[in-house]
């Protein structure tokens, strides 16, 4: 039965530590019902141990996790999760249709059903001409949607996706992607780590940060933007020769008693300015107005809304990478 309140999974105090080593300090975060939530982070900072500790595959040392408002280890909560690992959990030597057949019968598909939800998996991923080929000799985005399909035959209502676009290509990638907001679009609730702040950006609801086993960041791109770096725009400008000195800039700040400040930007000897403008509708024309009055033409503007790379540049101090 489940919970008509709870959220798809409700994770309070989450710890699990190796050893010494303390992969998950206090984990706490929500998954709404039907949302996709993206888990970024840096290597190692705990996200696959997560998404096993949620799959029952580790348990965790200190914690409570709820699945639609039951604990982790009845049955309801097992059957209403769905796991689909990083390292692909496939036979090499065997079909597409047997590898289904296979999975199907691990995660208890009814016989009568099994046959209806491999025709299905067939078609939404594209692989149903593919049937009677024998998987080992697959592309890597191939065998990543038999992976995936494989670990959603049971149509569980909570999908936990590790890395499900490593080592694919952009199509393939695209391909997953479809095929994840297909599951989405009927009700499953979504929950994936991602190494790419771009697939983090536009294809999920919400973002969790994760930094050495803690939850660092939690909100939409909107909320991550606005509680780290602000709105402010950054603004590169181009002019027609090098600088000689700074540029001065006379920006009125509006507040308490407006004020009037002088800003100095630019390097002397370089063509190019880069600046921080908080209100592009007031301070951009006043900024441009100064470039000129300091006696340089701009030859080339780019202005750049903060993005989920400044956010995570911001909290964590690192780049991202694969
Ligand atoms: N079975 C294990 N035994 C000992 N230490 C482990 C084990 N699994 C993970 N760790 C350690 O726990 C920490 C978190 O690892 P985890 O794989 O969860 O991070 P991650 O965020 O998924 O990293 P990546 O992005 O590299 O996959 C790391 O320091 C890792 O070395």
């Amino acid at each position: 039965m489940i919970h008509a309140e709870s959220p798809a999974l409700e994770i309070v105090n989450l710890r699990k530590k190796y050893g010494r080593l303390e992969a998950l300090r206090g984990v706490e975060f929500e998954l709404s019902r039907g949302e996709c939530l993206a888990f970024l982070g840096p290597n190692g900072a705990g996200k696959t141990t997560l998404i096993r500790a949620l799959a029952g595959r580790t348990r965790p040392t200190a914690g409570t996790i709820k699945v639609f408002g039951h604990p982790i280890d009845s049955i309801g909560a097992r059957q209403a999760l769905g796991l689909v690992p990083q390292d692909l959990a496939l036979y090499g030597d065997l079909t597409t249709r047997e590898n289904l057949v296979a999975f199907g019968k691990f995660h208890g598909v009814p016989r009568r059903e099994l046959k209806k939800r491999i025709d299905w998996a067939l078609q939404w991923t594209g692989l149903a001409d593919r049937a009677k080929d024998l998987v080992g000799g697959f592309s890597g985005g191939m065998k990543r949607r038999v992976n995936l399909a494989c670990g959603v035959l049971h149509r569980p209502k909570i999908i936990l996706l590790d890395e499900p676009t490593v080592g694919v290509d952009p199509q393939s990638r695209e391909r997953i992607f479809t095929m994840l907001d297909q599951l989405n679009d009927e009700g499953a609730s979504i929950l994936l780590t991602t190494h790419h702040l771009d697939e983090a950006e536009q294809r999920s609801d919400r973002i969790v940060i994760l930094d050495q086993g803690r939850v660092i960041a939690d909100g939409t791109i909107d909320e991550l933007v606005l509680s780290t770096v602000g709105h402010s725009r950054l603004v590169r400008v181009r002019v027609d020769r090098p600088l000689t000195a700074p540029v001065a800039v006379p920006l009125t700040v509006p507040g308490n008693g407006e004020q009037r400040r002088t800003y100095h930007v630019g390097q002397a000897g370089r063509e190019l300015i880069e600046t921080r403008i908080d209100d592009v509708t007031v301070h951009l024309g006043p900024f441009l107005q100064a470039v000129q009055n300091n006696g340089y033409q701009v030859s080339d503007m780019e202005v750049q809304a903060p993005s989920l790379h400044h956010v995570f540049l911001h909290l964590t101090g690192n780049e991202l990478r694969d």
